[in-house]
């Protein structure tokens, strides 16, 4: 099976500046990532780049062995780092809205989460608070049945609580073929639902292993990696 995502010395210059450079990596099907590294290191860059939101200045990427667009769109479930419904909605408005517009949304197990986490389907989303805002929208992506879901910084304003049924909410609804790419910076919290993990440093791949390799080779947790490959 190919890949579901793969890079080519993929390049994004903002100006003179490399955001990505020369990135080279294959993502394979069934597992859930984590994209980490410090700030500024391209994790977003490269989240844009996959959803086609940016163009990259060189190289490849490709979704299914397809450019970004219209086709990848249809089986990649995205969460932006910032919010992207219109705020005067309803809930339940913005639910009929992805029903509508997304064939493969399962307005049942929609609901059922917001149900789980209390969520009133009848509030306006300028209504919630930070945390419940992120919660909705992981709920609204995560019920789509996609082949990639990539979800930049899901639980970062998310109380500590809640984070434990949010990660058992994407582990428990996404099928097994899927892969799963999240972008944080909150490894503790999420490194034991993690297969494999990417290091981005400067722009550039700096480790693409196994959380199994990782814990048998260098004996550590992945937190404890990232603290000590990127001491300041
Ligand atoms: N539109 C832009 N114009 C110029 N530089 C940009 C632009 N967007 C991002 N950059 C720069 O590209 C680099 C990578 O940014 P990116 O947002 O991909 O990093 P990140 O790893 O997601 O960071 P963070 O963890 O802080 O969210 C940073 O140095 C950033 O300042």
């Amino acid at each position: 099976m190919r890949p579901i995502l793969e890079c080519q010395r993929l390049t994004k210059k903002y100006g003179s500046f490399f955001a990505l450079s020369e990135l080279t990596l294959s993502l394979d099907r069934g597992q859930i990532v984590g994209l980490l590294g410090p700030n500024g290191s391209g994790k977003t860059t490269l989240i844009k780049l996959a959803n086609g939101l940016l163009n990259p200045t060189d190289g490849h990427i490709m979704i299914n062995g397809l450019a970004p667009g219209t086709e990848s769109k249809k089986i990649v479930s995205y969460l932006p780092d910032r919010s992207f419904f219109s705020e005067h909605m309803k809930v339940k408005e913005i639910i009929s809205y992805y029903t509508d517009f997304y064939d493969n949304f399962s307005t049942d197990r929609a609901s059922k989460m917001l149900d789980t986490l209390e969520i009133d389907i009848n509030s306006r989303f300028s209504a919630l608070s930070k945390g419940t805002k992120e919660k909705v929208q992981l709920v609204l992506v995560m019920s789509r049945d996609a082949d990639l879901y990539i979800l930049d910084e899901p639980i970062g304003g998310v109380d500590p609580a809640a984070r434990d049924y949010i990660l058992q909410t994407i582990l428990t609804n996404y099928n097994e073929n899927a892969t799963v790419l999240i972008s944080t910076h909150l490894i503790s919290d999420i490194e034991n639902v993690l297969d494999r993990v990417i290091f981005l440093q400067n722009g550039q791949l700096a480790l693409n292993e196994t959380v199994d390799d990782i814990r048998l080779k260098y004996g550590k947790s992945v937190d404890a990696l990232f603290r000590e490959v990127f001491k300041c």
